[in-house]
């Protein structure tokens, strides 16, 4: 998708919010959208989404499937979460059992099972947020629109976001995330659109954009004890890696007895924990009790 010498003002004697924009992502790329409050990022990804259109200029080749989750997602509405998601997987084209079981695993995942039968004006602004991104979901995106998607949304929540926007880039689609916050330390290998004056400028990340995943990458699970993980992170960031995830270490088994003819990715007397996949790099990590990781 392109956005090709796009302006845009809310009014014939508005100010230009956005200027002359040339933007482009395509299939499996991702970009994060950053600026400081009021410079223009929900109208650029409004633009991008199609809820807005240009004053001049135009967006091409828009996939058709786009998902899309306001700054605030918009909970006034007299349905239960249940009736909501069912309601919106019926537009987005589904039909017959893929109904209930598209809305069920999604309630599921987002741990939204409590709220089936909740009118979504009592949702708290998290619970709304995780039914916004229930909804962009229901259909495999060409196009994932989050507009500030950490905002409001609890620790655990938090952390499937990535997981989420690495599925929809596997599938071939694009995401366009915007942050004010600095969460961006989760996207490693997105580009950054920073917003400023009315121009967007681009810079792309060390790679080709896309995310470093089936063919040709290795996911490397590694262990560190836990009050190393950040300086881990780090130093795998460092060098050029890829940090996929962090995860508290999995107790052993009960009953199992360390033999020293086990493999060495048993957890160490010492509370050093197998580390693997990592994301993030946050200063959260400091508070498990272990971690996991992966780095490709
Ligand atoms: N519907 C609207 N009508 C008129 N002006 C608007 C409208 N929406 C946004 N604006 C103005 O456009 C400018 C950019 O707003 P926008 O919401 O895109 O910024 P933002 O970077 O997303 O801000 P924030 O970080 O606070 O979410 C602001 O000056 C805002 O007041």
């Amino acid at each position: 998708m392109r956005l090709d010498q796009v302006w845009l003002r809310y009014g014939a004697r508005a100010p230009w919010v956005l200027r002359a924009v040339e933007v482009e992502i395509g299939p499996g790329q991702s970009a994060v959208v950053l600026g400081r409050n009021g410079v223009g990022k929900s109208t650029l990804l409004q633009l991008a989404v199609g809820v807005l259109s240009p004053t001049r200029g135009v967006v091409r080749d828009r996939p058709r499937t786009v998902g899309w989750v306001p700054e605030r997602f918009p909970a006034d509405q007299p349905y239960t979460v249940e009736q909501y998601l069912t309601g919106m997987a019926r537009v987005r084209g589904l039909s017959g059992a893929a109904v209930a079981r598209t809305v069920g695993s999604w309630v599921e995942r987002l741990g939204l099972a409590a709220y089936r039968d909740v009118r979504m004006p009592a949702l708290s602004k998290g619970t709304a947020q995780k039914v916004g991104l229930a909804q962009a979901l229901l259909r495999p995106p060409g196009l994932l629109v989050l507009d500030e998607p950490w905002e409001g949304l609890d620790a655990a929540t938090r952390e499937v976001v990535p997981e989420l926007i690495g599925e929809v880039l596997d599938d071939g689609g694009a995401v366009l995330v915007s942050d004010h916050r600095g969460e961006t330390v989760r996207l490693p290998y997105a580009a950054q659109w920073t917003v400023a004056d009315g121009t967007v400028s681009v810079v792309r990340p060390a790679a080709d954009g896309t995310r470093a995943s089936g063919s040709g990458t290795t996911v490397v699970e590694i262990s560190v004890p836990t009050a190393r993980a950040l300086e881990t992170v780090a130093a795998l960031r460092a060098a050029g890696h890829q940090i996929l995830r962090v995860r508290p270490a999995e107790p052993p088994p009960t009953g199992h007895v360390d033999h020293p003819a086990d493999p060495p990715d048993r957890v160490p007397d010492d509370g050093a924990a197998p580390v693997g996949p990592v994301d993030g790099g946050d200063d959260r990590l400091a508070d498990r009790a272990g971690a996991t990781g992966e780095a490709s």
